[in-house]
């Protein structure tokens, strides 16, 4: 490739704006719209927001924030979400005060106001109203609790006032992507680091010396720590301490991806390193703070305590600036304040309240100051800090200098996000597998119609938000910069094989303790036809179990599944599902080690309606919802049969691959051979493997009908 053809920093960060703005866009259009267009009645039914509410109690919360603790409004008969012909009680009543609704511990949400009974159907006053927005904290059957954005004075206790709740679309992750973007768009050349010259193949990365521990040009021997990891984990983390600026550690599904990230960050630790560990999603920082934690190295999470695994509070930072000793300053003025709010509830006179409002406002700007002294004094004296990509963004990490940026779960992020922890870093080593599922991305699933004519720069055409930097970089360098985990600890041998031959080169290996294993080495459960097998496929070829559109019910409800758009189902395909679920318990598998998984949503409805009263603990989920986890047991529904050979969905083998590694002891594949293997030649493929290899079950109608 000339040197010409090379995308340039600011084509890559024109192209990633535009593309951004129109993902938020999408984004909008599929909530943000809805709460625009819609009364608060019908976003409470979809679950989107919740009424009739009064402020019970006003507290100050972790980081000096204002704490809404919020109630149904007892003057409210009923259930708090009905609506008005609806004059029957809630079956609620006595135990969980809300209707079924959305809102989770971590949304972003807006408090207002509810608008009155007479006003207009389209409420988007309630939006317009003065409100504020804020982070749910705690939600409980008889009460939600709301952490403000910023100190709010406009919203009293006991004045009887009645609010709503609504969840918002979450511009806010977009800023620091623009922010990040907008920079290097601006940036002269002679701005560039070192590493953004490698990130865009202006610079090739510096060599490595074959033996990766020689003293001068690699990393030196390595002591490992843990000597329970294999040859492939060791030799990626040889790998990434002797790289200069960027290395890859490919895990396929169940590698020890994570396992071999921590003992990284412990032998960075021992070579004296600072390091930032990033992850794109909550739940990815805090695997690794749970994992890092046992070795106690003084680590700080960055990030919202209500988003945080409580397991992992204790190193937050916000909980770290009340406890340690750097917090004492701060903890005196968080008590006046707390006492100054406990005054205004006892003053009725309304220039006193005035007056303490005055006092608290205050005293807030002095806490802000005190604390800010204090994360500073914390964050600059710990050598491992952890944070979302996005959080990496915050002002308490944005001047810090990192020798090394982690990036777990890299295949996931948006290569915007990325950018944010790395625009000031010299050295990052990526983790992840670009054959797994990338980010979800609204605006490309757009139809044609729905999307605007994007202008990009020539060198950036056919650029897409799920094209991630671990893509485009094994584009750019090749597989050079790359080491891949070859053992899994997860799966059954003949359950790996089909992955390991069609994506990873045939190179993954079952380690000993899982290759044989079976769901009768469970306790409690019988050897059967079923539990005995780790494979098994149900074919529904011949046309006697044909999909069926979902159709909208009509009803003019708005449901989840209009917002989803056109989804596929396959009754007959969900009865054989069924079937094979009530087998396995039968056999003694307990539910909770079973979980069912389809690409389309309308069969997740259908498996729902089937399966979950019976089963509780039995988890359903979409593939996408299900990457990262991992059953003893699971079932997955194809969905697809049909005489013009569509397969939709299936078509992506990355959610395939994604379905398919997912069980440890037994997978169950329900699907039409005819109409799946005219998808791709990979599909075909499969179909292929299962026939030869899988216990191959064709059911018949007649034994489905109850
Ligand atoms: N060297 C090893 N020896 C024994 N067990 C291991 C080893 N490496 C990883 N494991 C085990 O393998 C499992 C998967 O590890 P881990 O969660 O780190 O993998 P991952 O690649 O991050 O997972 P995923 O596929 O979900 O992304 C864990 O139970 C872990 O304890």
């Amino acid at each position: 490739m000339s040197k010409d053809d090379h995308l340039s920093i600011s084509d890559f960060a024109t192209a990633q704006l535009a593309l951004l703005s129109q993902e938020l866009a999408a984004e909008k259009a599929t909530t943000s719209q809805l709460l625009e267009s819609s009364s608060p009645k019908t976003l409470a039914r979809a679950g989107l927001a919740i009424l009739n509410l009064t402020l019970s109690n006003l507290r100050t919360g972790l980081g000096g924030k204002t704490v809404l603790e919020l109630e149904p409004d007892s003057s409210i008969s009923g259930p708090p979400i009905s609506n008005s012909t609806s004059k029957s009680p809630s079956k609620d009543q006595g135990g969980q005060a809300f209707g079924q609704h959305d809102i989770r511990v971590g949304d972003l949400v807006h408090v207002a106001p509810q608008p009155k009974g007479g006003e207009k159907k389209r409420e988007k006053i309630g939006l317009e109203a003065k409100g504020s927005d804020g982070v749910v904290v705690k939600v409980s059957g008889r009460g939600l609790q709301v952490a403000l954005d910023r100190g709010e004075d406009n919203i009293e206790e006991g004045s009887g006032l009645r609010l709503w709740v609504v969840k918002l679309a979450n511009e806010v992750t977009y800023k620091r992507m623009n922010w990040s973007m907008e920079r290097m768009q601006k940036m002269e050349d002679n701005a560039h680091t070192t590493l953004m010259r490698v990130l865009f193949g202006m610079e090739s990365p510096a060599p490595l010396p074959s033996n990766l521990e020689d003293p001068e040009t690699g990393a030196g021997v390595v002591e490992f720590v843990d000597p329970t990891l294999n040859e492939s984990q060791k030799d990626a983390i040889r790998f990434a301490l002797a790289a200069r600026e960027v290395a890859l550690i490919h895990g396929p599904p169940g590698t020890g991806k994570t396992y071999t990230i921590i003992e990284l960050i412990l032998q960075l630790l021992q070579r004296n390193k600072r390091i930032l560990v990033c992850g794109p999603s909550n739940v990815s920082v805090d695997n690794i703070v749970e994992r890092l934690a046992p070795h106690k190295v003084p680590i700080i999470r960055l990030g919202h305590p209500a988003r945080l695994l409580p397991s992992v509070l204790a190193h937050s930072l916000e909980v770290l600036t009340k406890t340690s000793e750097a917090a004492e300053l701060v903890k005196d003025i968080r008590k006046e304040m707390d006492d100054k709010q406990a005054s205004i509830r006892k003053t009725r006179s309304g220039r006193e309240r005035k007056a303490i409002y005055g006092e608290i406002k205050d005293l807030r700007t002095e806490y802000r100051e005190r604390e800010k002294k204090c994360i500073n004094t914390l964050v600059q004296g710990s050598k491992v800090v952890l944070a979302t990509l996005h959080g990496a963004g915050g002002s308490q990490v944005r001047n810090e200098r990192f020798d090394v940026v982690i990036i777990d779960e890299a295949s996931q992020a948006l290569e915007a996000q990325c950018w944010i922890p790395l625009l000031t870093a010299s050295k990052v080593v990526l983790a992840g597998d670009h054959l797994q599922l990338p980010p979800t991305v609204k605006s490309t699933n757009l139809k044609e119609g729905g999307k605007t004519k994007l202008e990009l720069p020539p060198t950036a055409k056919g650029m897409s938000l799920d094209y991630t930097l671990f893509d485009r970089l094994l584009s750019l360098h090749g597989q050079a910069i790359k080491r891949m985990l070859t053992t899994q600890y997860r799966m059954h041998e003949n359950i790996m094989r089909f992955p390991s031959k069609a994506l990873y080169d045939g190179k993954l290996l079952a380690a000993d303790g899982v290759k044989l294993r079976l769901l009768t080495g469970l306790p409690n459960v019988a050897d059967t036809e079923d539990t005995r097998t780790p494979l098994v496929f149900y074919d529904t070829q011949g046309g006697d179990f044909p999909e069926q559109i979902d159709e909208d019910e009509g009803t003019g409800k708005v449901s989840k599944r209009t917002l989803l758009g056109d989804s596929k189902s396959n009754p007959s395909e969900a009865a054989i599902v069924t079937k094979h679920v009530i087998a396995l318990v039968e056999a003694g598998v307990n539910p909770e080690d079973i979980a069912v998984v389809t690409p389309y949503n309308a069969q997740l409805a259908l498996l729902s309606d089937k399966l979950k009263q019976r089963f509780p603990g039995l988890e359903l989920g979409s593939v996408d919802g299900f990457q990262g986890r991992e059953k003893e047991a699971v079932v997955v529904s194809l969905v697809r049969s049909n005489l013009q050979h569509e397969v939709g969905f299936l078509a992506e083998k990355r959610r395939l691959n994604v379905a398919m590694t997912r069980p440890k002891r037994h997978l169950c594949i329900v699907g039409d051979s005819e109409t799946v293997a005219r998808g791709s030649s990979f599909l075909k493929a499969w179909m292929k493997h299962l026939e030869d290899n899988a216990d191959l079950r064709y059911p018949d109608i007649a034994d489905l009908e109850d």
